[in-house]
């Protein structure tokens, strides 16, 4: 195993005309779990297929560890993939299955065996090795095939394109868990493809957010959901996604439709700003609390398990999530964490104004 690096590496299907994957530099440290996570069209595929080897990179150059692989056939890549579908051999058992990928590379037959049982055991297909795969309903064959990706212990990564997509919803919450305890006992480098932001969160050390074909925050779930860089990840990670207000920096404050709300926590360039600030940390008070704005509710949702609290300001919508049940007409709305972006990008902070912090 060795880490994967990606030296300016970039793709364009149209010679060069548009980019699916903008020329980018980043590596895959050695033995951790990845979720690349974008929407549909982002460039996801792209990437994954560039370190398979299934396509050669327009520009810019795949490392693994010192060896240049960048035209290095997926074959003499020694790469583990797992797709969207079962790949199987129908007429073979569970166990030929599990064991064909290290027979295949004339593993000794107890250590094939010893590894076999043990993802097996690990997948939860142990009482199913004897079953012909054929038998087997779609999302039990894609457990098989996931096992099939995990089965060899040499293997420089392992690559899942969204590989529960047909595994019934129950199961999912099951394997996404099992997937995370099978990586740490068996330290493989995975990186997982997904467009699902809960089946990201809760499988990754690190993940990779992509957008347009660009990188646009990586980081550990936490970081991403407390700290978004980009605006995007504030919209596509959380639900419902962060609040963003247009704003205005001016004379040291910041203005959300003329209402002050706070103040830059460093000094800013006058000028237009947006506002985000994730629905759970806008909290409904009775007396005005900086930073935050006076806003008029206009309606709750009950969720069940939390609320959440319409309001509007300056013509803008925000939104509260707060504790079910909550009274919800408080007229001001105080931020816990609330940071300016500019040209998408984050560029600061909202303060409260000197003396009137919570
Ligand atoms: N073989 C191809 N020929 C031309 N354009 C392609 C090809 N494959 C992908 N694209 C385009 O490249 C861009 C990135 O596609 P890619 O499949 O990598 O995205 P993705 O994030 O994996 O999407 P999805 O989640 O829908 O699979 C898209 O605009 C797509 O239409």
């Amino acid at each position: 195993m060795a880490e994967i690096r990606l030296e300016g590496v970039g793709h364009s299907y149209d010679g060069g005309r548009t980019w699916a994957l903008r020329p980018t530099t980043w590596t895959w440290a050695d033995g951790r779990a990845y979720a690349l996570l974008g929407p549909s069209g982002c460039g996801k595929t792209t990437l994954l297929n560039i370190v398979s080897g299934l396509l050669t990179p327009t520009v810019g150059r795949v490392w693994f560890g010192d060896r240049d692989v960048t035209g290095v056939p997926t074959a003499r890549r020694d790469i583990a993939q797992v797709f969207q579908f079962p790949v199987l051999y129908e007429e073979m058992s569970v166990y030929d299955n599990l064991a064909f990928p290290l027979r295949n590379r004339g593993h000794p037959k107890a250590a094939v065996d010893e590894r076999v049982r043990r993802v097996a055991r690990l997948l939860g297909l142990e009482d199913q090795l004897g079953r012909r795969s054929r038998r087997l309903d779609p999302g039990r064959q894609q457990i098989v095939s996931l096992g099939r990706g995990l089965v060899r212990p040499e293997v420089a990564a392992v690559l899942l394109d969204e590989p529960l997509t047909v595994v019934d919803p129950a199961l999912k919450w099951t394997l996404r868990s099992k997937l995370k305890e099978i990586q740490r006992d068996t330290r493989h480098t995975l990186v997982y493809v997904t467009h699902d932001q809960t089946e990201a969160l809760t499988f990754a050390d690190e993940v990779v957010v992509l957008n347009e074909g660009r990188i646009v925050q990586t980081g550990p779930p936490a970081e991403l959901f407390l700290s978004p860089a980009h605006e995007f990840v504030g919209h596509f990670i959380g639900s419902p996604g962060m609040n963003v207000l247009p704003a205005e920096v001016a004379d040291g404050l910041v203005r959300v439709g003329g209402v002050v709300a706070g103040r830059p926590a460093r000094e800013l360039p006058p000028g237009p700003v947006r506002l985000g600030v994730r629905p759970e940390f806008v909290r409904p008070t009775a007396r005005p609390l900086s930073p935050g704005v006076a806003a008029r509710v206009t309606g709750v949702d009950r969720m069940g398990s939390h609320d959440l609290v319409r309001a509007e300001v300056g013509g803008h919508p925000l939104v509260a999530r707060t504790e079910p049940g909550a009274a919800p007409a408080e007229p001001y709305f105080h931020f816990e964490r609330a940071f300016l972006f500019r040209d998408e990008v984050r560029c600061g902070e909202l303060a409260a104004l000197e003396g009137s912090g919570p």
